[in-house]
């Protein structure tokens, strides 16, 4: 029997602010068959769409996006916290559960001929996602999705994603 990914996810409330419920899924990156199971789950749903590039929000979405980008044998784009990258940007900042914060790509790392999939560990409120859809559309590249492993579907992100793009919204687990 193959192990569901979603049942390694350690909840740790109050992290790291008082009223968030941390969704911990460092032991599912541990578990070969279950990175497996996420990596698989989100390529296979967007196989077959001519996606080119797959964009990722550091950090998290770095390991989740990169395999992924590998299993659909498109590129990846990473969209790094300010200041990281070295070359001519564009930026666009975004409201967190806990905070706010920025995030940044090269203005070359996408070309209006890229067909682009959004992909990160978990989507909350929809913020982050918000940014890499502005972040797209600066490039003026198509969006054709975004998967995700973890949905926080009582943050309600789909009605924040809905505001900015109808583009599909795919994730293999939801907590309502
Ligand atoms: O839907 P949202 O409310 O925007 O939240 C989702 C984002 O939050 C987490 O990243 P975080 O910003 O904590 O950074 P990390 O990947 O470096 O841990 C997670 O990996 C998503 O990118
Ligand atoms: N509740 C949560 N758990 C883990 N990562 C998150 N990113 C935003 N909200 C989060």
């Amino acid at each position: 029997m193959a192990v569901d990914p979603a049942s390694l996810i350690i909840d740790l409330p109050d992290y790291p602010v008082p009223g968030v419920v941390f969704k911990d899924i460092t032991p599912v990156l541990a578990d070969a068959e279950a990175l497996a199971a996420v990596v698989d789950g989100i390529a296979g749903r967007f196989a077959g769409r001519g996606v080119t590039k797959v964009i990722g929000a550091e950090a998290r979405g770095f390991i989740v996006g990169a395999p992924v980008a590998v299993a659909l044998g498109a590129g990846f784009v990473p969209a790094r916290k300010p200041g990281k990258l070295p070359r001519d940007t564009y930026a666009a900042t975004y409201e967190l559960e806990y905070g706010s914060d920025a995030l940044e790509i090269h203005r070359d790392a996408l070309t209006p001929d890229d067909v682009v999939l959004i992909v990160d560990d978990l989507v909350a409120t929809g913020g982050t996602v918000r940014a890499l859809v502005k972040l797209v559309e600066d490039t003026g590249a198509q969006l054709a999705g975004m998967g995700f492993f973890l949905e926080l579907a009582f943050l309600n992100p789909r009605a924040a994603i809905a505001e900015v793009t109808d583009a599909e919204v795919f994730s293999l687990h939801a907590v309502e």
